[in-house]
């Protein structure tokens, strides 16, 4: 078969398969309308209100059925019909009228939780508890019971784990309002006029479970809370919480925590009386990578239209205003720990050579210091704020009293230890007394959980602060599922055969080979930066030059200048560039919304790594995005927490992993090799997430290819002359046959063109 038929596979319709194609197409992520955002939909019994909940899927059911909750609740449609931005965000709306005082209908703590447990969401008091032990509920005299006895035990005993345990005792269950339509944002919730505009200017049709749960009791907790019994009431009615979110990849968490920071700006905006033109940094959004700070601001832009309220990039050149903290008022050791770099091996934001000497002094060419920038709500990545906070060289360390909202979106591993020092610096330089923490991410392990308890608690026994609760959501299962992917595990015996697999999925000589192929756009994973360059290398002369030659393949890491980097995800983004061969930099928080699959070259180094890598698809409830992960004999001793994760997905997707012979059922890890599976140790899961698979490092396995890159060149410099040659041959014949009646010319172009032939689906 001639391999640039199959090469070439996907790039260009044939109408004999087009109606096959067009169903087909349908069910990727990257086709079709706005699929129906939400992932779960339970049936429970809802006698009060009278109705039956459909299932997840039934978009039409849900639809009618969340217009019935909105005549309840408000007489006005904000999001219906969608219109373009600029006609649904009028100029008119801007200014905020008093907001009309109307009656609310609130669900009972009843109703609300059987909503809640109908989109599997709960909500649980972490810490925060304690001034309000005695309006506890009837569970209360056990609780105390216990403390006690647990009092009595640890009296000598100080270890973290037993005060883990303690902090078990605090956590409550609550039930707060869960928001059942964006108009009720307006109607209930009370935001401004051009803030419902911009967020119906989305076209979203219904709120997303992180939406629904963590929305209300950001933006007015008191009302959020007002029908619920538990002890958090009070408190948090009164100051607000610190919350803690944890929902699947790609479920909307990024509009949960911007519309309340734009909510909040606007509120104390006119509280304080300012003008739209006067700026008070408000809120700090803090983001892992370039990429995602950058897609951050643009999505806070959309939403922050019309408003006045500025929302902007954190660069180097930026000055921001910010208070001089005097000498002594910090301990040297803090700030040389604080201003240390990332740990070897991450992928974090290094600095980059391209920008100018204006833009690295923040002074402009006549040498004057710029003016500190107007913002509102700043995003950036950990490493650049810090940097403007401790002042350079020489430069007095400075805090930002003024912020009034933290927000650490992909928390888990801003708190890890690759970002820690440098998170929790930003955290200290935020000196409001009330300032609000809210931590974001897919993945949140118990030790991060147990970090941000035991920072709040510090800071709560300030004397200027005051009471507030941590609240978590956790949305679906905790950590450890993809649901909406379908995964595959391959196996291939060596390196060189995973480079050969993974070009059959690409390109399949035929679909009983390896399954239908993965159709552009794709990610690709790799380990290091070295192995991507390398797999980019190898795979850039896969794609013909008709269908766009080696322009179509990129490859994307931290090593390569902002602007470059920039350049790829905007190519990526206008579907110019269909493989994109990047590392872990591209595995949080990155919404291309049409990727068809994602490629774990290299097995991802933990189970969180999985669920992030393999979240790049099917998001926003997408439907048809694939995952597949290779792995060698090498990985097998790392693969366990992979397989289970992909286990645990399917079993929310109801595949069955077959028990014995004959009954392999569905699943992509089928149950004899989930148990065969070597369990990882502790020490080994550690090593393996800072380091990767040890011999993908150096040495031969480091490097990836089948053939030397000299051969590579010359065999692609031999296919470009022969395409080269036969065009030549064709324009002589188009040319001859012009003259010809018959137009035999035309004909023999096209049995020529016919060589391709498979540019079919
Ligand atoms: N209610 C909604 N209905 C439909 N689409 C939505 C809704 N809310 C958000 N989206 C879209 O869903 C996509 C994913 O959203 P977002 O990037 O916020 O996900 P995320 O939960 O932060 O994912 P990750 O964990 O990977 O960071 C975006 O394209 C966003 O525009």
């Amino acid at each position: 078969m001639d391999i640039l038929k199959v090469l070439s596979r996907g790039i260009k319709s044939n109408p004999k398969s087009r109606a096959q194609g067009a169903a087909a197409t349908a069910q990727l992520p990257s086709a079709g309308a706005l699929p129906h955002p939400q992932l779960f939909h339970d049936p429970v019994s809802t006698s009060s209100r009278g109705k039956k909940r459909k299932r997840r899927g039934d978009a039409q059911g849900d639809e009618t059925e969340h217009q019935d909750d909105d005549e309840d609740l408000s007489d006005v449609d904000y999001f219906a019909p969608k219109k373009p931005a600029a006609e649904s965000a009028p100029a008119a709306a801007e200014e905020d009228p008093a907001p009309k005082k109307r009656k609310i209908k609130l669900l009972d703590e009843d109703e609300c939780r059987q909503i809640l447990r109908s989109h599997r969401m709960k909500f649980t008091v972490l810490s925060g508890l304690r001034q309000t032990e005695a309006a506890e509920g009837p569970d209360s005299k056990k609780d105390k019971k216990q403390q006690q006895q647990q009092k009595k035990k640890d009296k000598d005993k100080k270890s973290k784990e037993e005060d883990t345990k303690k902090d078990d005792q605090h956590k409550k269950q609550i039930f707060p309002q869960p928001l059942t339509s964006f108009a009720e944002l307006r109607t209930t919730y009370d935001i401004a006029p051009q803030l419902a505009a911009n967020i119906a200017a989305q076209g979203f049709r219904v709120p997303t479970e992180v939406q629904m749960g963590s929305l209300p009791l950001l933006l007015r907790p008191a009302t959020a809370l007002k029908k619920a019994s538990s002890a958090a009431v009070d408190v948090v009615g009164s100051s607000g919480a610190d919350f803690l979110a944890v929902a699947p990849t790609g479920s909307g968490k990024t509009i949960s925590f911007l519309i309340p920071a734009i909510d909040g700006a606007l509120r104390r905006r006119a509280d304080e009386g300012r003008s739209r033109d006067e700026h008070v940094l408000q809120a700090v959004v803090v983001a892992p990578t370039r990429e995602l700070a950058s897609q951050i601001v643009n999505e806070g832009r959309k939403l922050a239209f019309g408003t006045g309220v500025r929302v902007v990039l954190m660069k180097r050149s930026l000055r921001l205003v910010a208070e001089e903290l005097k000498g002594g008022e910090e301990s040297k050791g803090e700030k040389e720990e604080e201003s240390s770099g990332g740990e070897e091996g991450s992928e974090d934001e290094e600095e980059s050579g391209e920008e100018s000497e204006e833009e690295k002094t923040g002074k402009d060419k006549e040498g004057a210091l710029k003016p500190p920038a107007r913002v509102d709500i700043l995003v950036t990545t950990p490493k650049t704020l810090l940097n403007f906070l401790s002042g350079g060289k020489s430069g007095a360390r400075k805090v930002l009293p003024t912020v009034r909202s933290l927000i650490l979106d992909e928390a888990d591993v801003l708190l890890d230890p690759i970002f820690r020092k440098q998170t929790m610096g930003i955290w200290r330089a935020c000196t409001h007394p009330d300032v609000a923490l809210t931590c974001w991410s897919a993945t949140m392990a118990s030790n991060i959980e147990a970090l941000v308890t035991k920072q709040l608690e510090k800071r709560s026994k300030r004397p200027d602060s005051s009471p507030r609760p941590l609240i978590r959501l956790v949305v679906g299962l905790k950590d450890t599922a993809v649901p909406n992917v379908t995964h595959k595990l391959i196996y291939t015996a060596t390196e060189a055969g995973k480079l050969l697999a993974l070009r059959q999925l690409l390109h399949p000589v035929s679909s009983a080979d390896s399954g239908p192929p993965l159709r552009p756009p794709f990610l690709v994973f790799t380990q290091t930066i070295e192995r991507a360059q390398a797999l980019h290398d190898e795979l850039k002369y896969d794609i013909p030059l008709e269908a766009g030659g080696p322009a179509r393949v990129a490859v994307l890491h931290s090593s390569l200048p902002d602007a470059a980097r920039a350049r790829i995800v905007a190519r990526f983004r206008a579907g110019d560039v269909w493989v994109l061969v990047t590392t872990d930099v591209l595995a949080r928080g990155v919404d291309f919304a049409g990727v068809n699959g994602v490629v774990n070259y290299d097995v991802p180094t933990s189970a969180a790594a999985y669920v992030h890598r393999a979240g790049r698809t099917g998001r926003a409830g997408r439907h048809g995005g694939v995952a597949v992960t290779f792995y060698t004999k090498d990985d097998i001793p790392f693969v366990k927490s992979v397989a289970n994760v992909i286990a645990a997905s399917e079993r929310q997707a109801g595949k069955a992993a077959g028990q014995g012979q004959g009954q392999e059922g569905t699943a992509a890890v089928p149950k004899w090799l989930l148990d065969a599976l070597p369990k990882v140790a502790k020490e080994d899961k550690r090593r393996l997430k800072v380091r990767g698979v040890e011999s993908r490092r150096t040495g031969g396995k480091a490097s990836i290819t089948t053939k030397s890159s000299w051969e590579r060149r010359r065999e692609h410099n031999r296919l470009q002359a022969i395409e080269a040659s036969k065009r030549r041959k064709r324009q002589r014949r188009e040319e001859a046959g012009k003259g010809d009646k018959g137009g035999g010319g035309k004909a023999a172009a096209e049995e020529e063109e016919g060589e391709w032939g498979g540019l079919d689906d």
